[in-house]
């Protein structure tokens, strides 16, 4: 998109600005917030603080309650119970368009009878914006979004799938909202178009200042996308944290397998180290307070040890399956010893001479890149 800040746009805040505000008040705040649909609760008591100026990701399996809760959030639906603050204001009965906020629909909701730049504008229609100042808006909009200038007057039904994205995402900027909502706004478009589009809305947001909002079943999305992201379950924030720490660092069960490929042990931490029954292996020299739980560890933490290396545990067997991602390969390795232990998921090179399902290879595994949880 292009560097200039474009019409109506605040420029973006600068980092100290930003965060004494995200100290002082947050953007948005949810109070036990609550949607409750009969007896079941779509969204359950849930407690949350979006920054000023973040890009903030909400992921979850399907039906967990994350278009339940970023319709509160956008005025289009009213909690049943709790509070939705928006700079230290309460919003529940405050509609949609009376807020400072914009949502982008995953179906767009472009109006087809109208042309690209009466789309854009159409906000502006309503808050009584004369028609030249409209479409000079609309221009200027169209050009942060990476459409020619010659779009204004084209029906927008004879844009193509990406064009539509980047008009409804222009219609949401022209009333420069301090907060835009986007629900799945990429999950119809293809691969290619998709990876772009997403550069082009963190492009948008770094540019801008704003507070995004946005939910997605890519995780990939939430990945490359985020300041931090938070994992829904069942109506209930199971885990708020940036990207990389959701990852390496989950706090459960559900949120390692969740957000990516991940090997889960039975484990016993008690004074002297963890023990992993199953795999008959121990991380000794550990001194913690005795608990139960599980041991998880990303595949890519599983190395594969050449002729004579050593690790602090060491898992040696033979591979069973191979799946190339690029450069690298994951293995599933058939670990020695009794049948019943567990498949081990470990990531070796993805070289020509690399050892292929049959082989025997051992992988190294360190204490510290795992993480032991209780449930
Ligand atoms: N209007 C409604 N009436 C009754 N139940 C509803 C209503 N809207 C949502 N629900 C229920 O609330 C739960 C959460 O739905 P929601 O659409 O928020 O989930 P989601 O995480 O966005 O799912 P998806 O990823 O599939 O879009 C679901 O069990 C859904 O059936």
């Amino acid at each position: 998109m292009s560097d200039r800040t474009g019409p109506g746009f605040a420029p973006a805040r600068d980092a100290t600005a930003q965060e004494q505000l995200s100290v002082e008040q947050p953007a948005l705040a949810l109070r036990g917030v609550t949607r409750a649909f009969g007896a079941s609760r779509a969204v359950d008591a849930v407690d949350l603080e979006i920054r000023e100026g973040e890009f903030f990701t909400i992921v979850g399996p399907s039906g967990s309650g994350k278009s339940t809760l970023l319709r509160m959030l956008a005025g289009l639906d009213r909690p049943t119970a709790g509070d939705i603050l928006l700079r230290g204001r309460r919003v529940n009965d405050v509609p949609a368009n009376a807020r400072p906020t914009a949502m982008v629909f995953q179906s767009l909701a472009l109006f087809d009878h109208m042309s690209v730049g009466d789309n854009i504008a159409f906000a502006l229609k309503m808050r009584g914006v004369a028609r030249t100042e409209r479409l000079e808006r609309a221009r200027g909009l169209l050009d942060v979004v990476h459409l020619p200038a010659s779009y204004l007057d084209k029906p927008v039904t004879q844009c193509s799938g990406g064009e539509r994205q980047r008009v409804a995402l222009a219609r949401a900027l022209a009333s420069d909202p301090d907060i835009l909502f986007f629900d799945e706004p990429l999950s119809a478009i293809d691969n290619r178009l998709r990876k772009l589009l997403q550069v082009e809305i963190k492009e948008l947001h770094r540019r801008t200042g704003k507070t995004f909002v946005y939910i997605t079943h890519a995780l990939e999305e939430a990945m490359v996308m985020s300041d931090r992201v938070a994992l829904m379950r069942a109506g209930k924030i199971v885990q708020v944290a940036p990207p990389l720490e959701i990852y390496d660092r989950p706090t459960s069960r559900f949120v390692a397998e969740f957000m990516g490929e991940v090997n889960v042990w039975c484990a016993v931490r008690e004074a002297g180290g963890v023990a992993l029954p199953e795999l008959g292996l121990a991380f000794p020299g550990e001194t913690l307070p005795q608990a139960e739980g599980l041991l998880v560890a990303r595949p890519e933490k599983l190395a594969m040890l050449g002729e004579g290396g050593g690790a602090q545990a060491i898992v040696a067997g033979t591979i069973v399956d191979e799946f190339v991602l690029g450069s690298r390969k994951q293995i599933h390795l058939r670990p020695d010893g009794d049948a019943s232990r567990p498949i081990v998921f470990g990531e070796i090179p993805a070289t020509p001479d690399a050892p292929a399902p049959g082989a025997r290879v051992r992988l190294g595994l360190a204490f510290a890149d795992c993480r032991f949880v209780t449930e």
